[in-house]
């Protein structure tokens, strides 16, 4: 791909780094925010902003979405100004936002049934991630349109996975959240347990790094949350949706998840205490405050 015009939906976390990515990489960039201010700093660095949706897909052959979840991504191409209004012949739009399978074909119908080109291709890796240019882009849908995207994928991920059909790249992104949901539930509970029993969480956190279940997830966010900073790299409330879509996936595919909907009660409860948009290892103070 030539450096042609890309549009942008979204600039919350993920979408202002990867479009500042693709900015700094030579990219010409059309940006839109439901929060218009949000663009401010992308126009500082040379984007041009979209009055809507629409008006981003008629300047620009090829437009990304990054938004929260299936009800935002949904406004974007369906409500009025939306994506489909100016879906026309050869227009390409690329959802990255993770949702469930469902609303990924709803969007993948609405726009091929306009002449354009679809794919999914959410993402694995967090801020730091998205702002170094090394996120896992799990896509898929149009394979052709994967192709012509491959040169943006390179600058704003370190490897891309073609998956098949609409769909995969959702579920895959599902699949993957679960665990990693799963998984700092299970580290919060050792870190309280530790704790609790006399022991360094520190010394727990040398001893993790040291073996098998050595992971940056662990290495990154464990000095973090012993000192109950939170910072939002994740936000809570999109990890409880991501549980939420993946326990529907298990319902539908009969696959029985008890670890992963206890995981889920633990967001789900964070969130009740008001930690929706702090960072998803704001888990912890759930499980320490259900340990008294
Ligand atoms: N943060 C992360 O580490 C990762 C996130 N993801 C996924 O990427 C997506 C984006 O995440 P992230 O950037 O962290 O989320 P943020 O909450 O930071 O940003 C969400 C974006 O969606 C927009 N939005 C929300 N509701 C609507 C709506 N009804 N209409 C239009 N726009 C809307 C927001 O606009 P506004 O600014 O106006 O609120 C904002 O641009 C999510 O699906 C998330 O699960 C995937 C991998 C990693
Ligand atoms: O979806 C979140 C991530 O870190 O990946």
């Amino acid at each position: 791909m030539e450096k042609v015009e890309v549009g942008f939906l979204g600039l919350g976390i993920m979408g202002k780094a990867m479009a500042m990515n693709l900015l700094r990489h030579g990219f010409k960039v059309t940006v839109w925010n439901r929060t218009v201010s949000k663009c401010d700093e992308l126009v500082e660095h040379g984007a041009s902003i979209g009055e809507s949706p629409a008006a981003v897909i008629k300047k620009c052959k090829y437009t990304i979405g990054m938004l929260s979840d299936p009800a935002a991504a949904l406004s974007v191409v369906f409500d009025k100004n939306g994506v489909l209004e100016a879906v026309s012949s050869g227009k390409g739009y690329i959802d990255m936002s993770t949702v469930d399978a469902d609303t990924s074909s709803n969007i993948s119908e609405a726009i091929t049934a306009k002449g354009g080109f679809f794919i999914e291709a959410p993402v694995s890796g967090s801020k730091k991630p998205a702002e170094d240019g090394q996120l896992i882009i799990l896509a898929a849908g149009e394979k052709a349109l994967y192709e012509e995207a491959i040169p943006l994928f390179d600058v704003l991920g370190k490897k891309s996975f073609f998956l098949g059909q609409v769909g995969n790249g959702a579920k895959m992104k599902l699949v993957v959240n679960m665990i990693m949901g799963s998984m700092m539930n299970a580290f919060s509970e050792g870190l309280v347990l530790a704790d609790k029993s006399g022991l360094s969480q520190n010394t727990l956190l040398d001893v993790l790094d040291l073996g098998g279940m050595a992971n940056p997830m662990f290495r990154m966010k464990g000095p973090a949350m012993i000192q109950s900073s939170y910072s939002p790299q994740f936000p809570l409330k999109h990890q409880q949706k991501d549980m939420r879509l993946a326990l529907a996936l298990g319902d539908e595919t009969a696959v029985s998840m008890p670890v992963a909907a206890a995981a889920n009660e633990a967001f789900k409860k964070a969130r009740s205490m008001g930690l929706g948009d702090l960072d998803f290892s704001a888990v912890f103070e759930t499980v320490k405050h259900l340990k008294g």
